[in-house]
């Protein structure tokens, strides 16, 4: 099912005009909120909201904790679109339908995509409560094929095979650092390695202890396949996990994860990430690319 479904630029276009039809805004920034994140689309001035289910071609969340609405505002000076909800490969969607928005994204004239997830930790050093900023991933559904940019490729996007060295902006990222000092908030925060695996169970701990030798900080089921995508159609991406868990790692530790707690935890950090966000966008460079 994931590798047989393609999606036309035609597709994608469709929804980008359709979207253009309906707002004036022409965002320069998006934003993917991950996990009880979606708080972040609350700041937007002015905005135009889209429920997902009205949106031409635009798959549905599934998922408690992705409301499935698609915001439109000002931030900061900047133009933004907001998703409030996600899609994960766990809900039936195929990578490509996962990933949709961010090429609507790219045809709308975006040019920075930040991502924000949930993820539980297996570094030591992280807490519950704390923010990794992510200097790179391993994308794991992409090790057995499962990968948005299987099928033709599409040359009016990017090339057939894209670096993704780098693919996390070394200069927002060391701006994000900063802002963290300058909110009182960096002993919250830290640079590490995200891995999106399929899901939607948690990890097992020999799952959990095979993927902390494996240099991996951090641990969820999305992000991965939406950065490949946009480091494909080089749009320049920001990523941050809140570590809303410890992941398992002994069998002598009786705690285990639920979506609940991961929500819960989302909660009460939403401030801090959105203050985070928010300073991150208001200091961005913009190009002003017009829509392709
Ligand atoms: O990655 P986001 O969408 O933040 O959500 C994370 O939280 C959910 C599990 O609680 C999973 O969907 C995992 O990927
Ligand atoms: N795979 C995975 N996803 C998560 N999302 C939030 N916490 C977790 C976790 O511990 N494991």
């Amino acid at each position: 099912m994931h590798s047989k479904e393609q999606i036309s630029h035609d597709d994608y276009q469709k929804t980008a005009d359709w979207l253009m039809s309906q707002t004036k805004h022409r965002p320069q920034v998006a934003i993917i909120c991950g996990s009880g994140l979606g708080m972040l689309a609350d700041t937007l001035k002015c905005q135009d909201s889209f429920a997902y289910s009205d949106i031409p071609g635009f798959p549905q969340s599934t998922v408690q904790g992705h409301a499935g609405r698609l915001v439109f505002g000002e931030l900061k000076g900047k133009t933004c679109v907001c998703m409030q909800g996600r899609f994960h490969m766990y809900e039936g969607h195929s990578l490509c339908k996962t990933t949709f928005p961010v090429r609507v994204f790219k045809l709308l004239g975006v040019e920075t995509l930040i991502v924000t997830n949930a993820a539980g930790s297996l570094a030591d050093g992280l807490q519950p409560g704390d923010i990794m900023i992510i200097k790179d991933h391993v994308n794991f559904p992409g090790f057995v094929g499962l990968n948005p940019l299987s099928g033709p490729n599409d040359d009016k996007f990017g090339p057939r095979f894209p670096a993704m060295s780098g693919c996390y902006d070394k200069g927002l990222r060391s701006t994000a650092m900063e802002i963290g000092k300058q909110l009182g908030v960096a002993g919250l925060m830290q640079e590490g390695v995200y891995a999106m695996v399929g899901g939607p169970n948690f990890e097992s701990i020999a799952e959990a202890r095979l993927l902390h030798r494996l240099g991996v900080d951090a641990v969820g089921m999305s992000t991965a396949a939406e950065v490949v995508v946009a480091t494909h159609c080089g749009l320049r991406v920001f990523g941050l996990s809140l570590i809303t868990n410890k992941v398992v790692k002994s069998y002598e530790d009786s705690d285990s994860v639920n979506h609940e707690g991961v929500l819960e935890v989302g909660r009460l950090r939403s401030q801090t990430v959105q203050q985070l966000v928010t300073e991150l966008v208001s200091r961005m460079e913009i190009n002003n690319n017009t829509a392709i």
